[in-house]
């Protein structure tokens, strides 16, 4: 698959998008009229830089507002598009889009449009020069893909096709197959784009909230899955505007973009091999189809077993060890050659990171899960372009697998084992007698805290890497803003990781983002006395959301009462029963003990406003 990408989707200047894409490992690029227009840089001079940079100059876009239009602006338009043509020229370009007319069409009539278009692809041919004629969703009268593509048969001119936008076709809801009975031919361009479910006016929703493939909720891969089958091989090209990602650092912005067109990619031929078309021999066997599009495909990964453990890092590690012991962990040693320690509660594994360097507050430094196989997923993570993490290791000891997630939280691929334990804690406490069993404990969840400008980053990260499904986001109301909550967990519920967009630091200097990890127990009500009689301090909840439960649920009083005298919260569902409570903050880092009654498989979300409250509050004395 040739891949692309709009200067539109990045940060900077003309040149930095270019060299960006370029280090990124895109084939071709877009050029975005605006990027090109405020450039110091002559057509012939980026015409140079993208030929010594490797990067084809695929389509120059848009031109706006061609069709539908009276005798005395067609005149203008065709004025305007042969100056266009003669730029394309000096630029060594060959392809121009042109959108559905939105704004000065005003005559809504097929004839006349084709025969706009016909006069317009005849220019286009006099300079060597082909058009792709895209349906905007918001078109005044063209804003399907199949009426833009009827046009373009009705002209039948060589120079006039079409340009697919995913965006365009999947936020009206058109239907997709149509697409393979397009002739390739026609189809000029694809260009791509996720976005999340938002119910707007649809111009707002393309110009601010797209993301890129495996950030949002289209079915992309069905609808590439079609264009393949249609026969296109042309490039597939990103096409997303962003509000964040025009103002992120452009490499890495870059990075992620190619990042979700090798999952797209991978996840096409998926598509294709679990969907022949009727009266074809069943794909994925020694009969797979071929396409003239090559679909690259990637080492393959299922989603984690579980959590393996979870690492937490800080200078001063005596508050860390302090709330692990009062929650009922076991101290199992240190580690024979690093300065870290490893404290277990049932199949809980939690390392504690004593760093070196000073002013490092306690904070969530890594987490390890569970993979069939560390060195495929590994080798899978690396082709999606995950940094690789360093990981000093000594003789015997085990190798882990380590991966860098965009919010640096480092990520490890470990060995899972059938009864959940894990090898390498026999690294730990030589010499100590290890406690085994106890209390059957696992790591329930882990939620962190992403930087705003990389919560989508993180969406494709752990989905394309991890196997993780990301869930539709929440919005949970706190004192300083709005936060962005997202799960992604396995299907089985083994491994859930919750990604929360903290709201923008405040001024007052506190620092507002806390993330935490949550263990699962049996009997969450057992375990919090015993926490309490080791004085643990819990996150202390207010009376009024004791009287808002009893007004909601109805509870047994003495159950009620038992939840309020151990600062417990509470939530039901059709499924089930969910029982938690949090500690105090250390640093950036918090606890959560959770009782999963029944099939109960949510998170608690009525109350997470109650604990970010709360939070707020201890910040704010
Ligand atoms: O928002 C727009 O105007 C616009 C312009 C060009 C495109 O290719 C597109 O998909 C949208
Ligand atoms: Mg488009």
């Amino acid at each position: 698959m040739r891949t692309g990408i709009a200067t539109v989707c990045l940060s900077g200047t003309l040149k930095e998008k270019m060299q960006a894409c370029a280090i990124a490992g895109f084939d071709g690029i877009e050029i975005f009229e605006q990027d090109l227009v405020t450039s110091p840089l002559s057509p012939e001079q980026v015409r140079g830089m993208a030929a010594d940079l490797g990067l084809d100059l695929d389509l120059y876009q848009p031109f706006r507002d061609f069709d539908g239009v009276t005798p005395d602006l067609l005149k203008a338009n065709l004025r305007r598009a042969e100056a266009k043509f003669a730029l394309m020229s000096r630029l060594g370009m060959d392809t121009i889009l042109v959108c559905s007319n939105v704004a000065t069409a005003t005559i809504d009539d097929d004839g006349l449009r084709a025969e706009q278009l016909a006069q317009l692809a005849g220019l286009a041919g006099d300079h060597g020069i082909n058009v792709a004629y895209e349906a905007l969703a918001w078109g005044k009268y063209v804003n399907d893909y199949e009426h833009a593509y009827r046009l373009v048969e009705m002209v039948d001119h060589p120079n006039l096709g079409t340009c697919l936008d995913s965006f365009h076709i999947l936020s009206r809801d058109w239907e997709t197959s149509h697409i393979e009975a397009f002739n390739p031919e026609k189809i000029f361009f694809v260009q791509v784009a996720d976005a999340p479910k938002l119910s707007m006016d649809v111009l707002s929703w393309s110009r601010h909230y797209r993301v890129f493939p495996g950030e949002g909720q289209f079915d992309l891969a069905k609808f590439m899955g079609h264009v393949v089958r249609a026969g296109y091989t042309g490039p597939v090209s990103l096409e997303v505007f962003n509000d964040v990602f025009r103002q992120s650092d452009v490499e890495r912005t870059a990075v992620d973009a190619m990042r979700s067109l090798i999952w797209l990619e991978e996840q096409s031929a998926q598509w294709l091999a679990g969907n022949a078309p009727e009266g074809t021999p069943a794909a994925g066997g020694a009969h797979r189809r071929r396409y003239p599009m090559e679909l690259a495909t990637l080492p393959k990964v299922n989603e984690p077993a579980g959590f393996n453990f979870a690492e937490v890092k800080a200078d001063d590690t005596a508050q860390l060890e302090k709330l692990l012991g009062q929650l009922g962990f076991e101290f199992e040693g240190r580690h024979r050659t690093k300065d870290v320690q490893l404290w277990t509660m049932g199949q809980a594994r939690v390392i504690i990171n004593e760093q070196a360097a000073s002013h490092t507050e306690p904070s969530i430094a890594a987490l390890g899960f569970d993979v069939d196989s560390p060195v495929i997923a590994s080798a899978r993570a690396q082709q999606l372009k995950a940094p690789v993490v360093a990981r000093k290791v000594q003789a015997d000891e085990e190798v882990f697998q380590g991966i860098s997630a965009p919010d640096s939280t480092e990520i490890f691929l470990c060995q899972g084992s059938p009864d959940g334990t894990a090898a390498w804690t026999h690294e730990f406490g030589e010499g100590l007698e290890h406690h085994g069993a106890g209390t059957s404990a696992v790591i329930d969840h882990v939620n962190l805290a992403q930087p705003w400008q990389h919560f989508d980053e993180a969406v494709l990260f752990y989905t394309s890497a991890l196997a993780l499904e990301p869930q539709p986001f929440a919005e949970v109301p706190s004192p300083s803003g709005l936060v962005r909550s997202q799960v992604m967990e396995t299907t089985d519920g083994a491994v859930r990781l919750v990604l929360n967009l903290a709201p923008v630091q405040q001024a007052s200097g506190h620092k507002t983002y806390q993330e935490h990890i949550a263990f699962a127990v049996d009997d969450l009500v057992a375990t919090a006395r015993a926490a309490r009689d080791r004085g643990l301090d819990f996150l202390q909840i207010p009376a009024n959301y004791y009287e808002d439960l009893d007004a909601r649920f109805d509870l047994e009083p003495g159950f009620l009462a038992t939840l309020k005298e151990l600062n417990l919260l509470y939530d039901r569902d059709a499924d089930g029963e969910f029982l938690h409570f949090y500690t105090a903050t250390v640093g950036s880092v918090f606890f959560e003990m959770v009782e999963r009654r029944g099939g109960y498989n949510g998170y608690g979300a009525p109350n997470a406003p109650v604990r970010h409250a709360v939070q707020y509050d201890s910040l704010h004395p």
